[in-house]
């Protein structure tokens, strides 16, 4: 099979469903080979953006570069984009071995040739023995490969997948994501995932770019997002985030966070001034009593997760998630216990109003 990969470059494009706004002003580069995420809640636009790519729906205006190459004027069939969907999409009355088969007897590829390109797709998803059954005989795994299948075999030059693994069980979406990603790996193919779920996008994308309103929010590797989001719709959406809001205060020659609370932390550098910190659950240690970085809380609510405990703080006029490793034989703290909770404010990000 082909390795020819291109990259994708997109430029103030904006799109309308009469009225309503669903791509404002996006711009993104993504590099040759790269594993890419389309992340955010549902209806932010990430769809509508992946199937502009691939051109279905209506024509945005601004531009879609694939290979260096505007797209936008064509049609998806001249695009040299395959495109996964959610549904799978499998034609139900044709065989594995013919399903895989059809795109190329459409582009009018000789028969031979045929033959040896769909064999070689079934092997690469490894379903070579299935490939006389019937879509309806198969597992939604099975049916997810084939799809797959199906696409890499008319040899495309980007790979766009449309929330593919949401039609699988919990596990097995598990093992479908390192199989999607050891195919990228192997083929080399720009690709773009579209997902809502933010472990899923985590633990196979290169970069992400996360979505809001139809608005690029940020765009990064994962663990960048994670510890350096640029607005707390970031912060709130990648992982757990405690956020306290407040005041950057200047005395003496100390800046200190003045929460709404009333309670004050040292901060490092930063400018005075109405904000908010993010900080994540890990950063937050229970102590046994006040002093230095500490806050005063107030155990609202424990849940077991095995590796550690989960508490539920009130703290700072906010209420706090604060995760603590669990050691055996450790008693979990009751409901209504005083706590004093140790901030790492070196690892809070600090968001301005
Ligand atoms: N054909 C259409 N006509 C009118 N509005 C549409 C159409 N398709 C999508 N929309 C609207 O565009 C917005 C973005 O939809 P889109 O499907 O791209 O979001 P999404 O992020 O992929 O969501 P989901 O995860 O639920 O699929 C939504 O508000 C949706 O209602």
């Amino acid at each position: 099979m082909k390795t020819e990969t291109s990259g994708i470059e997109i430029q103030d494009l904006h799109l309308s469903f009469g009225d309503t706004r669903v791509l404002t002003g996006v711009n993104l580069t993504i590099e040759p080979g790269e594993f890419f995420g389309f992340l955010g809640p549902s209806g932010s636009g990430k769809s509508t953006l992946l199937r502009s790519i691939a051109g279905f729906g209506p024509r945005p205006s601004g531009s879609i570069k694939v290979g260096g190459s505007d797209v936008l004027s064509l049609p998806p069939w001249k695009r040299n984009v395959g495109m996964v969907f959610q549904s799978y999409a499998l034609w139900p009355h044709m065989s594995v071995r013919d399903n895989v088969a059809f795109g190329l007897q459409e582009r009018k590829v000789p028969a031979a040739q045929i033959k040896t390109r769909v064999n070689d797709a079934l092997d690469l998803v490894g379903l070579s023995h299935l490939a006389d059954r019937m879509p309806n005989q198969l597992s939604g795994g099975q049916q997810q490969r084939i799809a797959l299948a199906r696409t890499v075999v008319i040899e495309p030059q980007v790979l766009l997948l449309d929330e593919p693994l949401s039609n699988l069980d919990a596990s097995l979406r598990v093992q479908m994501r390192r199989e999607l990603l050891a195919l990228q790996r192997k083929l080399g193919l720009t690709t773009i995932f579209v997902t809502h779920d933010q472990e899923e996008a985590n633990s196979t994308c290169d970069r992400i770019a996360v979505l809001d309103k139809g608005v690029i929010q940020q765009v990064g590797r994962p663990q960048d997002l994670y510890d350096n989001p640029v607005n707390l719709f970031v912060a709130r959406f990648l992982g757990t985030a405690n956020i306290l809001e407040g005041r950057i205060e200047k005395s003496a020659d100390a800046l200190r966070f003045v929460t709404t609370g009333g309670d004050a932390l040292p901060i490092g550098s930063s400018n005075p001034g109405d904000a908010a910190i993010v900080l994540r659950p890990q950063n937050i240690a229970i102590g046994e009593r006040p002093d230095g970085d500490t806050i005063p809380g107030k155990v609202l609510h424990s849940e077991f997760l095995g590796s550690q405990i989960r508490y539920i703080v009130s703290a700072a006029g906010s209420e706090l998630v604060v995760d603590k490793s669990h050691r055996q034989g450790e008693t979990t703290l009751p409901t209504g216990a005083e706590i004093a909770l140790q901030v790492n404010m070196q690892s809070a990000v600090v968001l301005h109003a």
